[in-house]
């Protein structure tokens, strides 16, 4: 692509633009944060860029498509095309196919279109593509428990590049340093200066830190992969079901994101699950244990006669001792055993590992009391225990995951884009296969069409006959009511656009001169007023005197005002149009007139019917070169001379016949 011919780009932006790799395709996708990549261009540049490549290509096919009927047969094939992708960049990206007058334009597409051609559209891959979106960058991933440090500038600019998520403070000195560390659970300090320097909390001296970032701040590249994942998951299904050339080992990176939850956290750890489930019951558990303990105890209680003697019984009362010094004396085993299941009861519902379970034995203390109460000072540390350890196991999870993941970045790129061309090229693959279609030949003059089935005809696939046609010069198409005149120009149009486009076109076989310029005049509905009149005049006036290679089509133009001056315009028009290298159909019932006001020798098609079936004319849809098709109205004449054989009827025919 000649970056140069974009509106507003100059040598040294056109060289700056050629350093980034994929900027062609970037400009083509719109895909400004790509082009802001290219050294000294601004996001608002690269944006004001696309637009002008953008413009360059509407002006370059607004340049080919001349007339509304030419740029509405476009949109028309567009959409069907479209219709034919799953992705929405699917849809957005075809519509960057534009027709062009470039060869180079023309062949770059065909390149594309021929590998295109190649794939087998299967419904599964369509299933799957159908999850497919282009992967987006999460903007908001911001860390507040981590910091970097560092006394120098230059470190600090580095700093915030590498590592955007993280605050980045500046200090100089073991005070700054102690602040920061009250602050933030993590201080990472980037500056071997601070090597030695003794403060209270968690300060890592780590000047390699920016060289891995997934490793200092592992929720960028999570995060980055949570809000892909869905995407990814798809494209990797595309790869798989298509049987494409992988970028990398699915199997690993679809295990790796199976880790990954939505929200960024690690999934499908047994022991981060163990933690975070022993956190929430712990409270609820506690309260279970006691009730264990109370129950077993008060069983014990209700079994047993307690025999006490009564000079104890008096002593005890007269000590104001309670049922707790009872039970140490009467049942001091029993309330073991009972404070033994509470612990047991709670180490076991929130299975505690040997460690945490020491500390659990605590939360029911030997002591006796009735009912049984646990030590809510052991249950918080036991809290801060679980908890800082749930921490621990998440931030390693995350770290190990995020690792995991860092090295499948680029991969998943490479195959969300393969995928998401996929459905391009399969969209095109479809069209193509639905209508039959054969890559068309650039060579010679005019246009020859064999076995051309048009898209844009409303009759179901299998009822369109299939045309030949082929013109070089100036022709008029005449033809029996209903023969299909107009279907024959959209056909030619058709061919045209798509072919100019690059891509196949619906035909067994194609061959067409690459035109400048495609004139499609549908046709005028009534007379037109005098000023109408007037303008239309002109417009083919200026027609009739433009440049050279140019396709012109013109459904039925003898409508704009009467029959004898219509053909008299029309024959003028034509001889001047035959004067240049112009390739035209006219579509006309007053085709002799049109020729006997003709100076010149002006060819003619017809499309003829060949019979009647139940009162239906059966026609030939393939147009009869040199041969002037007979009207509806002659062959109806003819039909009743047929059959009643009188003379009025033989007097009319005789007048078509003149
Ligand atoms: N190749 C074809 N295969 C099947 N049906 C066709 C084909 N071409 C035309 N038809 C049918 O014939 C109808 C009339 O076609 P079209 O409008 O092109 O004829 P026309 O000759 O331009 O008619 P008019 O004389 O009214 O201008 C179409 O709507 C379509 O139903």
């Amino acid at each position: 692509m000649e970056f140069e011919s974009i509106p507003g780009v100059g040598a040294k932006t056109a060289s700056a633009l050629a350093e980034v790799e994929g900027a062609e395709r970037a400009l083509r996708e719109g895909d400004v944060a790509h082009l802001a990549s290219a050294p000294g261009i601004s996001e608002g540049r690269a944006a004001r860029i696309a637009r002008g490549a953008i413009r360059r290509e509407h002006d370059d096919s607004s340049r080919l498509l001349r007339t509304d009927r030419a740029r509405e047969i476009h949109r028309e094939l567009l959409s069907l095309l479209q219709d034919r992708a799953v992705t929405a960049y699917g849809k957005r990206r075809l519509e960057t196919f534009y027709p062009s007058g470039s060869p180079s334009r023309i062949e770059e597409v065909r390149a594309f279109a021929r590998r295109a051609l190649e794939r087998e559209p299967d419904p599964d891959v369509r299933e799957a593509l159908s999850g497919v979106t282009p992967l987006e960058t999460p903007r908001d991933v911001r860390v507040r428990d981590r910091c970097l440090v560092t006394s120098d500038a230059e470190t600090l600019a580095a700093a915030r590049e590498a590592l955007p998520e993280l605050p980045v403070e500046v200090c100089e000195d073991a005070r700054g340093l102690a602040d920061l560390a009250r602050s933030y659970s993590t201080v990472i300090a980037l500056d071997e200066a601070f090597t030695g320097v003794e403060v209270e909390g968690d300060v890592q001296v780590r000047p390699d830190a920016l060289s891995d970032p997934a490793e200092i701040a592992p929720e960028r590249v999570l995060s980055f992969f949570a809000t892909n994942r869905e995407s990814i998951r798809a494209a990797i299904s595309v790869h798989r079901t298509d049987g494409m050339d992988p970028p990398c080992d699915l199997d690993s990176l679809d295990d790796a994101l199976s880790r990954l939850g939505p929200d960024g956290e690690v999934r499908d750890d047994a022991e981060l699950d163990r933690l975070t489930r022993a956190v929430s019951d712990l409270d609820a558990s506690v309260h279970t244990a006691e009730s264990v303990a109370n129950d077993s105890l008060r069983n014990a209680i209700e079994e047993r006669d307690v025999t006490i003697e009564g000079t104890d019984l008096l002593s005890l009362a007269e000590r104001g001792a309670g049922i707790d010094s009872l039970l140490s004396r009467e049942l001091a085993d029993e309330y073991a055993e009972a404070i033994e299941a509470a612990r047991e009861h709670l180490i076991d519902a929130l299975a505690l590992d040997p460690g945490e379970s020491e500390i659990a034995r605590g939360a029911f203390p030997e002591e006796p009391t009735f009912p049984v109460e646990h030590d809510e000072n052991v249950v918080g540390r036991l809290r801060e225990e679980l908890v800082a350890e749930k921490e621990r196991r998440a931030t390693r999870g995350k770290r190990e995951l995020a690792a995991d993941l860092a090295a499948f970045r680029d991969p998943s790129e490479a195959l969300v884009r393969a995928a998401l061309d996929l459905d391009v090229e399969l969209a095109v693959s479809r069209f193509s296969r639905e209508f039959d279609c054969t890559m068309p030949d650039f060579s010679g003059a005019g246009i020859e069409i064999e076995g051309g089935r048009s898209p844009l005809l409303a009759e179901p696939l299998e009822a369109i006959e299939p045309v030949d046609y082929s013109v070089a010069g100036v022709t008029l198409l005449s033809g029996v009511n209903s023969g299909g005149k107009t279907s024959t120009l959209d056909l030619v149009c058709t061919v045209v656009v798509l072919a100019q486009m690059g891509l196949p076109v619906p035909a067994d076989r194609a061959r067409l001169e690459r035109f400048s310029e495609v004139h499609y005049h549908a046709k005028t509905q009534g007379t037109l007023d005098a000023g109408a009149f007037e303008g239309t005049v002109r417009e083919f006036a200026d027609l009739a005197s433009g440049g050279e290679g140019r396709l012109v089509l013109v459904d039925e133009l003898e409508s704009i005002t009467e029959p004898g001056a219509s053909a008299k315009i029309i024959a003028g028009i034509l001889e001047a149009l035959a004067e240049t290298d112009t390739t035209a159909v006219f579509v006309s019932h007053l085709a002799r007139e049109i020729r006997s006001a003709a100076d010149c020798e002006i060819a003619v098609d017809g499309i003829e019917a060949v019979g009647l079936e139940d009162g239906e004319l059966v026609v030939n849809r393939s147009p009869v070169k040199g041969r002037l098709a007979r009207s509806t109205p002659e062959l109806i004449v003819e039909k009743l001379a047929r059959e009643e054989g009188t003379a009025i009827y033989d007097r009319l025919l005789g007048k078509f016949e003149s």
